[in-house]
Parts: C-alpha cells; structure tokens; sequence
C-alpha cells in the first residue's frame, strides 16, 4: 500500500486505513487530513442533554445548540417546571419563536415527574408527538429540583407503568438527596437504591442515567439489558476530575452537579464512551447561569459548555485513538436509543486552533462559558 506522510504523526494510505501513532483507524469514510489540519465530516449530532432556560437567557444561548445540533432533549426544570403536556408544547413554541432564521433545529420536549404527575399526563403526553420523555429529579438533588420526587415507589409506580405502555423513557438526575450521603457516593447510592429494584421492578422501562459522572454508573449501565438502559455523558466529566474545582482556589465555573469525581472515575467513562459501546452517547448538560449566579457566596450548579462541547469530545476522541468511534457517540447511539430516525446533513470537525471568548455579554447580564479564554484544538463548521 502506497502511503502519502503528512508530517510526523500522520499518514494517508490509499486503502483508507489511517495510521495515528496510537491506534489504526480503518474503513473511516469521512476522515480526511491534509498536510496541518484534520478534518471530520459527521452525521449532524444530537444533544440528549440540554438547558435551553426560558425568556431572555433562552433568546441569549440557544443559537449556541441549535448551529450545530440537529436535535435536543431540553431539560424541563424551569420556573415553573414543565410538569404538563400543556407547558410543554407552549415551552416549545417559545423555543421555535427564538430560533435564528433558516435553522433546522428539533427541541425534543421533556416532562417534569412530580409526586402527582398522573397516567393520562403520560398518554397526553405521547399523543402530542412532541414529548420525547419524562425526567426524574428527585427532590432537592439539583437547580429548580424542589418541585421534583420525594418517594418514587411510594407515589410514582403507576405513571412508571403507563411509561413502559406507551415506551417513554425516563431521564433520571442519578443522585440522592440524603444529606447523610457524602456528595461524591450520592451517584452509587442512587444505584444501589433506587435503579437496581427499579429495572427489577420495571424491566421494560427504558431509562437513561444521565450524566453519569462514576465508574459504578459505567458499571451499571453495562449491566443491564441491552436497549432499555443508557447513558449521556456531559464534556466535562470526560475532561476534568474533581481537582478542577480548586485548581488556584476555588472555580465556580467548573461546579456541576453531579459533582466532578476522581481521575479513575473519568478515566471509566472515557473508556466506556471510546469503546464504541451504543449505550452511551452525547448529553452535554449544557446549562447556562449569569455570571453573578455562579460567582457569589452560593454559586448555582451547572456548567455553559454548549460552545465547546464538540470540540471537547472529539479532543477526548482523539487522545483515545478512538475517533472513528465519534460519529456513533454523536449523532447514532442516541437516535437509536429513543427509536428516532438519525439525522442525515452533516457537520465539519476541523483541528484548527481557536479562543474561547471570556464571556458572552447580553442586555441582562454575562456568561462564562467553560475553558473560557483557553485555547482549543478542534472546531466545528456546518456545511
Ligand atoms: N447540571 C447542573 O449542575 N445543573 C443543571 C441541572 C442538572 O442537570 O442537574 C441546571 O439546570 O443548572
Ligand atoms: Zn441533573
Ligand atoms: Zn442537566
């Protein structure tokens, strides 16, 4: 096979099988690279995990989203949350009415459980064709939370079962709220109590745990029986461990709920997203606050990285040796998992050096989004 070198780490072959110092990529259709730069065309990708917010933070930050997704899962802890199909399809024409001209964006609308949320809620809900699954927060565990479940088995097994009948998934926010549970096991704690005996319960119940931040979670996950449990994984908890959130004292922009956890931890859920495995796929948990939310003596929690996410994940891609495992993660596992036809334009990843701004500034107020002012490898284009 005839190879054209393009610099010290890279090399084309004729049989499009690509050598990487690393890893061998083989059969990769859209991998294409040129002397300096690489390029990657992709399925347009999908974001599973989104806080779109509401009125002038909404008009401020879903352009971020919707240019490069085709699709997302907007998250319903509003105030006041989403808790009714009602809410929900008004929640969606606001999100329309704020979209750029000519964008092809989807928000896929969420329903927002509540200890009275009731079985016709559910069948009303899959009889508007635009509520694509319900949320579990349970109560107090994270931002506009406390409207959410107090006791999921005591008051919510009924609209669980009418979930498995009209096979609408339930996202679940993985954490206990017991203030007993130290925050770092809060993740674990929620398995063991409340996933295991609900996939017990409820076999056929499809749940998707999302950001998943432990290797307990990977564990799980992989556990369970294929197509009725899955994963998003946010960008930060594939690029940062919990020392972040003091690194030259404390960083109000790297504080997410769940917390960051430790280097091993990260390092199972890379490999679990890098594997190829169609169980994990892209849920950045994009979720926007004005700077002074975040920087004041009680900072919320949530991390604005709709900016960065690709370029995250395909740097975290790469350093695997594992790009031609991006596309699925992006733009197949979820589609496939919620039973949604794949997006069919495409994206461009190009390895060209950009600034992440410091801030986004509004009439309201400033955002700071993640690696703000640091530079990154990898951009995307629309094509
Ligand atoms: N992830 C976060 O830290 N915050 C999210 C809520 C959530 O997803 O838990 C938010 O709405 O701000
Ligand atoms: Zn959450
Ligand atoms: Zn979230």
């Amino acid at each position: 096979m005839e190879g054209i070198g393009i610099g010290s780490d890279l090399v084309i072959v004729e049989s499009n099988a690509f050598q990487f110092p690393s890893c061998k990529i083989t059969g990769f259709r859209h991998l294409k690279c040129n002397a300096s730069k690489m390029e990657l065309t992709l399925t347009r990708p999908d974001d599973w995990h989104l806080h779109l917010r509401d009125n002038e933070l909404l008009e401020a930050v879903v352009s971020h989203s919707a240019n490069h997704f085709g699709r997302a899962i907007v998250m319903p802890n509003l105030k006041p949350p989403i808790t009714t199909t009602a809410a929900a399809v008004a929640y969606r024409e606001s999100i329309l009415k704020a979209l750029p001209a000519n964008c092809n964006f989807t928000p896929l609308m969420t329903l927002y459980l509540t200890d009275s949320t009731s079985p016709d809620e559910i069948k009303l809900a899959r009889r508007s064709g635009v509520i694509f699954a319900v949320k579990l927060y349970p109560a107090g565990a994270t931002t506009n939370s406390q409207d959410g479940v107090t006791d999921l088995f005591g008051k919510c097994l009924p609209v669980l079962e009418e979930m498995v009948e009209q096979n609408m998934p339930l996202l679940v926010h993985g954490e206990v709220t017991d203030p007993n549970v130290d925050v770092f096991d809060r993740e674990k704690v929620f398995i063991d109590t409340v996933l295991q005996p609900l996939m017990k319960r409820l076999p056929h119940l499809k749940v998707v745990m999302e950001h998943i931040t432990t290797m307990d979670a990977v564990k799980f996950v992989e556990s369970c029986d294929d197509g009725f449990v899955a994963a998003t994984v946010t960008p930060q908890h594939l690029v940062l461990n919990r020392n972040a959130l003091f690194q030259g004292g404390l960083q109000p922009h790297s504080y997410c709920l769940p917390v960051l956890k430790r280097e091993t931890h990260r390092q199972a859920i890379v490999s679990a997203v890098t594997s190829g495995s169609k169980r994990f796929f892209l849920g950045t948990d994009s979720a926007p606050h004005e700077r002074k939310k975040k920087e004041c003596p009680c900072g919320c929690a949530g991390i604005y990285n709709a900016p960065v996410a690709l370029s995250l994940y395909a740097k975290i891609f790469e350093e695997a040796g594992a790009l031609d495992k991006l596309e699925a993660f992006t733009s197949f596992n979820g589609p496939d998992f919620y039973g949604l036809p794949r997006n069919t334009s495409h994206i461009k990843l190009k390895k060209t050096p950009w600034k992440v701004p410091e801030s986004y500034s509004f009439s309201f107020g400033d955002i700071v989004p993640m690696f703000a002012g640091e530079t990154l490898e990898w951009q995307s284009f629309c094509v």
